[in-house]
């Protein structure tokens, strides 16, 4: 078993201090490995939040990084990232332990996302103008960007630090000042990142976290009438009550990033590219225990060639091993706490009484290190109907499905509330596009899943998203307010 590195941060960071919750209460953060206490944590109270409001809207004010110029700001960005970079693997341990990811994918995969990502917002910062519309020679309208105030971002628990980074990085290059409330489950690599920020240069009150329980912190954030934007991940249910708190206190902006039931849609035509299909959707599966927004929980293959790529998936998902998630050597580590085990245990019981079959995995793993594990798991003959064809489970459980048609394929990939992401692998290219086109999905990928990159934006259709963006130039939308000035002449 990996300790936290010494000296983890385990208060909130408010007003650039590191300090305990007013009344002093903590909160268990548990080591998902081992179902054991792994430390604990400030659980900020109304009052905590209030406080951190305060500190942002008073740093917000001062104009100290508000009205800094922005080739400033992007300096301190841009050696927040170096210090990011240079403390990664101690990030990557914290998420590693905390979230109980593989090390190797926060090594490899998400440490360096999170420094591309603040250095690409730092780096656009200084390139982003305002515009002078098209009058006549009586006016001069000027169009110019502003912060937006302070911004609160209530996070996830999956992607710790990733998530984190779409969120912070244009909206501080901007010139916001944030509250950051990240998930109980997962909120030690925030507090380091939060300390690199003030190292870094961010002036205090600019950057602040407050640790805690969703229904107490998450939901003073929510409903505080000094923010101005609230930027969340999470459920779909969450979601919902933000709109509800901005609704009952000031209309506040809400960009919600919510749940997905991703289809993967493989067609006939794929010929020989099976192996290579079966090899990245189970990937798409697997990849973070299934506990991915954009996980393909979903394949819908054309009948002819069903069986035949089964067989290819059974055989890729042996690769993806299962073990402790600071072993270099694990691709998958346990699932975030008990609760989500018994989910994803019942998803597959429920699916078998069905009569969907289990072609492999379907089992809790090491039940006796007391940690939350559990097999790759393919479930093949899905019922479109069940709940396993619809709901997100966020877990390594995908349900295949099979179709007969593009049309089918087509109406199976948009029946569902969801529509945050797609893949299509076809080689006809004419097929593939007009599949694209077709499915309701933020971002649909086409011969190879993928998110897209941090110029590309990412938001959802349906219940999946709502009110803006992260990554791409577009998430400086959301974080910043368009102001006309009209300018009379004489
Ligand atoms: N889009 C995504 O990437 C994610 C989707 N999910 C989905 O949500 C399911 C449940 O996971 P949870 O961690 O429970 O997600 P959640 O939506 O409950 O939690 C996300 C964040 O919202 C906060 N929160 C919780 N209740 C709140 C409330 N009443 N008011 C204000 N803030 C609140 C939490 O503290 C956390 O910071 C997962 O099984 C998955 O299906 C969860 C996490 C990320
Ligand atoms: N897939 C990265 C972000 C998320 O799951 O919310």
């Amino acid at each position: 078993m990996s300790s936290l590195p010494p000296g983890t941060h385990t208060q909130a960071f408010i007003d650039g201090a590191f300090v305990a919750a007013e009344n002093g209460a903590l909160f268990d953060d548990l080591d998902p490995a081992t179902g054991r206490l792994l430390v604990r944590v400030a659980a900020c109270s109304p009052a905590d939040v209030d406080t951190a409001v305060k500190a942002a809207r008073a740093a917000f004010r001062s104009g100290v990084w508000s009205r800094m110029e922005p080739r400033a700001r992007k300096k301190i960005l841009l050696r927040f990232a170096d210090l990011v970079e240079a403390n990664g693997k101690e990030i990557a341990l914290l998420d590693s332990i905390d979230a109980g990811k593989p090390i190797s994918d926060c090594e490899n995969l998400d440490l360096p996302d999170v420094v591309n990502n603040i250095r690409w917002y730092a780096e656009a910062i200084d390139k982003v103008f305002g515009k002078i519309s098209p009058t006549g020679d009586g006016n001069l309208g000027l169009v110019t960007r502003e912060p937006v105030g302070v911004v609160g971002m209530v996070l996830p628990w999956n992607f710790p630090a990733g998530t984190l980074s779409w969120k912070i990085s244009p909206a501080l290059a901007a010139g916001n000042s944030i509250v950051v409330k990240p998930a109980e489950l997962a909120p030690l690599s925030t507090l380091k990142i939060a300390e690199l920020a003030l190292e870094a240069g961010i002036p205090a009150g600019v950057f602040n976290v407050v640790p805690g329980l969703g229904h107490v912190a998450g939901k003073a954030l929510g409903l505080h009438a000094d923010v101005d934007v609230i930027s969340f991940t999470g459920s779909t249910e969450i979601g919902r009550q933000f709109l509800r708190y901005s609704a009952d206190s000031n209309l506040k902006k809400v960009v919600l990033e919510c749940g997905g039931k991703s289809p993967q849609i493989v067609m006939a035509d794929v010929g020989g590219a099976l192996d290579a299909i079966a090899e990245n959707l189970a990937g798409a599966a697997f990849w973070n225990m299934g506990q991915n927004c954009t996980c393909g929980s979903r394949i819908l293959v054309q009948s002819s060639i069903k069986d035949a790529f089964v067989a290819k998936l059974v055989e890729a998902a042996r690769g993806w091993v299962v073990g402790p998630p600071t072993d270099p050597a694990s691709k998958l580590g346990p699932l975030i706490e008990a609760s989500a085990l018994e989910r994803v245990v019942g998803a597959i019981e429920q699916a078998k009484a069905q009569g969907s079959r289990v072609v492999a995995g379907g089992n809790r793993l090491f039940p006796e290190s007391g940690g939350w594990f559990v097999e790759p798991t393919i479930i093949d003959d899905v019922d479109p109907a069940s709940a396993l064809a619809r709901d997100e489970i966020f877990g390594p459980v995908v349900a295949v499905l099979g179709f007969e048609s593009e049309e089918e394929a087509v109406r199976l990939a948009n029946d569902t509330a969801y529509g945050l992401a797609a893949t299509v692998f076809s080689n006809d290219i004419n097929v593939a596009m007009r599949m694209a086109r077709s499915i309701q999905a933020g971002t649909v990928a086409v011969n190879g899943y993928g998110e897209g990159d941090i110029t590309t934006p990412f938001g959802g259709y349906k219940t999946s998203g709502f009110g803006g963006y992260d990554k791409g130039i577009e998430a400086f939308d959301q974080y910043t307010q368009l102001k006309t000035i009209w300018v009379t002449l004489a």
